[in-house]
């Protein structure tokens, strides 16, 4: 109901599909499909929308959900209905993450999904991941959003069977051109190696002062990886001026920043967000055409999120999402998961979909994986890494 009608019209005008192309959801030959699919796992990605707490899996939450059961925290049986349904509304979604705070707001269990999230999008071939989290405090478990960060990255660092590298330092220069070439990707046996980075959610149900807290958090946690801030939490709680001194604050200390904007219709905030010019936008869902048009012309990058935008009715169809439209005007993109765990999707799905959908080839594809680079918050050097990443990737792809 909250979408307006002109998103009819940023369909994307019916691409041609050649016959390696697939064909659109629902009519691939099974075949057809899994190689498709095997080929988005293989392709390095660049994740950059990521929430550390909804990117849990199913079986650690439950795992977590049984422990609090027999410790009588929780009714087991009716947490566990609400982990495994698949209905995932807006308003549920920000029932659901209260549900998963519970869970997992100590500082082992924070460390344990930190490393299992890392390890995850390591899996399927992530080269570069950008987790965001928002530090809490919670005095009942003696938490300060400090130690909650620590905590966040003691599990990065704990990742055992890839190499996560946190901080650029740590590698030689031949180390930072070297890369898992594409046709070596799907071999298990090979270490994997994937860059990450943190960004501070800022979420909108919190006050002035302790948004400053989490932007001064950044500041001081510049060192361990953290190099941005994101502004979440449910859309239609908060008032823009409430988080605006912290997002300037951001600004002033030279810290990239990221919004999530119109996941619901608000004009006034869309107005704001956009006037306010961050370094990227996260989904621009419910964009009227004149704020379609003002986020065209500032070429600020979109994290398209094409699952979460749909169960959450950002979008009415997977078809008529607006990605087709910034994708056919070349504004810049990238494909992201937002919650995996949430949405019971990945990266490559997330790819996969794409392709399926807008008829992209793999050529295409590979144009939008490599293109995410662009758009990382990481430094040059990490840049020229990835870059390297991907020209060896598409090296091996032509010869091989
Ligand atoms: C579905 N679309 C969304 N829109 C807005 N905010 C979202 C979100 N998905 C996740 N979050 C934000 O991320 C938090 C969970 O991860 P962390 O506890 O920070 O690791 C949620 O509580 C919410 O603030
Ligand atoms: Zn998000």
């Amino acid at each position: 109901a909250r979408q307006n009608q002109s998103y009819k019209a940023r369909r994307a005008p019916g691409r041609r599909r050649s016959k390696t192309k697939p064909a659109a959801m629902g009519t691939h030959t099974s075949e057809a499909e899994k190689e498709m699919r095997e080929w988005c796992v293989a392709l390095p990605k660049v994740e950059l929308h990521a929430h550390l707490n909804g990117s849990v899996r199913n079986s650690t939450l439950l795992e977590l959900a049984k422990e609090l059961g027999d410790k009588g925290v929780i009714v087991f049986e009716d947490v566990k209905d609400v982990i495994m349904k698949n209905d995932r509304s807006l308003p549920e979604c920000f029932r659901l993450f209260d549900l998963f705070h519970i869970l997992t707001t100590d500082h082992d269990t924070v460390t344990r999904i930190a490393k299992e999230v890392v390890g995850d999008f390591a899996a399927e071939n992530v080269v570069y991941l950008e987790i965001r989290t928002t530090p809490k405090n919670n005095e009942a478990k003696g938490m300060t959003k400090r130690s909650y960060m620590n905590a966040v990255v003691k599990g990065l660092k704990s990742v055992e069977d890839v190499d996560v590298v946190l901080f650029d330092s740590n590698l030689r220069n031949d180390e930072k051109l070297s890369c898992t070439p594409m046709t070596d990707l799907g071999d298990d046996t090979k270490r994997k190696r994937i860059y990450v980075r943190l960004l501070l959610s800022i979420d909108c149900r919190e006050t002035t002062s302790a948004a400053l807290d989490t932007v001064n958090l950044a500041m001081e946690m510049k060192d361990q990886g953290v190099i941005g801030i994101d502004l979440s939490g449910n859309p239609v709680v908060g008032e823009w001026e409430t988080y605006l001194p912290a997002l300037e604050h951001a600004k002033e200390l030279g810290i990239p920043t990221t919004i999530h904007c119109g996941e619901v219709p608000n004009r006034k905030e869309i107005q704001a967000m956009l006037d306010f010019c961050p370094q990227r936008l996260g989904h621009v869902c419910c964009l009227d055409d004149e704020e379609w048009k003002k986020l065209k012309s500032s070429v600020i990058p979109v994290e398209i999120c094409l699952t979460s935008n749909v169960m959450t009715g950002g979008t009415p169809s997977l078809e008529l999402h607006h990605f087709a439209d910034l994708y056919n005007t070349k504004h810049p993109l990238s494909i992201c998961t937002d919650d995996s765990g949430l949405f019971s999707t990945s990266l490559s799905n997330e790819y996969y979909l794409a392709a399926s959908t807008f008829g992209l080839s793999k050529t295409e594809l590979f144009r939008l994986a490599q293109g995410a680079v662009e758009f990382v918050f990481a430094d040059d050097e990490v840049k020229k890494s990835l870059r390297a990443v991907f020209e060896r990737a598409a090296a091996e792809r032509l010869t091989s």
